[in-house]
């Protein structure tokens, strides 16, 4: 008697359990020897981005091709077909639906668990330390770009306990799974990070989803064919461990109709936006970031408290900020932090200001004593009010 295991490139056990199969080859284990004498081979290219603006890291590996491929593992014989259907709706919607089967005696059906759970581990392993972004793609949510190195949640510096209120705000949520379900309250947290440009809201967010070892996904209203119905669907499917991101959301509510800068108008509407958040089955998990250099222009309907509960203004560099963020630049025993924080403070008095992203290319421009040097510190501060367009 045979068993078979069906897995469909919508499963991420498909891609798992390629790669693992690639992996084995790669190794030169008993079990690629055979397999990959197979003829129907295909080529799998994996890029990796291990450090933020290096050249990406690429390997290149034999993965089974489409039809029949054979292999020995932990003495019982598999079969590998690995199919490819091009159906009608699958190719309106982007990707082409494939399978593998495996296929085994009976007697040895419980090994397909040890396998999967095998090339999991592997798959999982060489993303650690890495995040991943997703953004919508037909009804479903696709790796954006490739994983990148995470950014330690200490390197973006914000003002005194604002990183740490977010952070136990989110490990609460996250630990109050059955105290929401026991209350019947819609398992969902929102966060709105508002604040200039340049104040370290895009890379906090990052850099939190990587310290809890969350996924991203971004979610664009202005996307070209996006419409009320399909937001409901793609909002519906988002990963586990996955946080929800909007940037710049102002941009897209401030007038209750999408339009891009070059005149496309959305077909997502206000109203069906809020649906759709609303909408995610109850019980589900769901954390919402949104973030606006304006908070004065979001609809109140937009982050009234159970779509937004947490709102954190992150500002112009604070005196603390810059003292932090100068020691860790510098190093902990660098001298001038006391002078730093002091000449960020009298411009501050004065009405003057500056931003982080401001201060971080400052100090990579200038090592130090310059970096410390009043005139040279002065081109970075302004006086001007914010313009309509931050
Ligand atoms: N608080 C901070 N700590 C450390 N680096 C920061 C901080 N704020 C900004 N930066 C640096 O400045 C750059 C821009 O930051 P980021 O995109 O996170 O700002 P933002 O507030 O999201 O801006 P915008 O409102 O324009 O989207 C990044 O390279 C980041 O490293």
């Amino acid at each position: 008697m045979l068993v078979s295991l069906e897995i469909s490139n919508r499963d991420p056990g498909y891609g798992w359990f390629l790669s693992w199969m690639a992996t084995a080859q790669r190794q030169q284990t008993g079990l690629a020897a055979r397999w990959s004498r197979s003829p129907q081979l295909s080529l799998h290219t994996t890029v990796q981005q291990t450090r933020e603006h290096a050249a990406p890291d690429i390997a290149f590996s034999m993965v089974a091709g489409l039809g029949n491929h054979y292999f020995r593992y932990r003495g019982a014989w598999f079969q590998v077909h690995r199919e490819r259907e091009v159906r009608s709706a699958a190719a309106s919607q982007g990707p082409v639906w494939e399978t593998v089967t495996l296929t085994t005696l009976a007697r040895d059906r419980e090994l397909f668990k040890t396998l999967l759970a095998e090339a999991r581990t592997l798959a999982v392993g060489s993303l650690e330390g890495k995040l991943i972004i997703r953004t919508p793609y037909g009804l479903e949510w696709r790796p954006f770009g490739l994983p990148r190195a995470k950014r330690p949640l200490s390197s973006v510096v914000l003002d005194t306990g604002i990183s740490e209120r977010i952070q136990a705000d989110l490990s609460s949520f996250i630990e109050r799974k059955s105290w929401y379900a026991d209350r019947g309250i819609p398992y969902r947290r929102g966060y709105l990070l508002h604040g200039p440009p340049g104040s370290g809201k895009s890379s906090f967010i990052r850099a939190l989803a990587g310290a809890f070892n969350y996924e991203i996904c971004v979610l664009n209203l202005a996307e070209r064919g996006l419409t009320d119905d399909r937001l409901n669907v793609i909002l519906s499917n988002i990963p586990e461990r996955s946080i929800l991101l909007m940037e710049d959301v102002d941009a897209a509510f401030n007038k209750r109709v999408q339009v891009t800068a070059d005149g496309y108008q959305s077909s997502v509407t206000f109203s069906g936006f809020l649906n759709a958040l609303d909408g995610v089955a109850s019980g589900e998990e769901r954390m919402l970031f949104l973030t606006t250099n304006h908070i004065e222009r979001l609809d109140p309907a937009l982050i009234r408290p159970g779509r937004v509960d947490v709102v954190e203004y992150l500002g112009d560099t604070s005196s603390a900020q810059a003292r932090r963020y100068f020691e860790q630049f510098f190093g902990e025993n660098a001298a001038g932090a006391d002078e730093l924080e002091k000449a960020v403070s009298t411009r501050a008095h004065a009405g003057r200001r500056t931003s982080m992203a401001a201060l971080q290319g400052h100090f990579i421009r200038h090592s130090l004593p310059r970096a410390l040097d009043p005139t040279v510190l002065d081109e970075i501060f302004t006086t001007s009010a914010r313009g309509s367009d931050e």
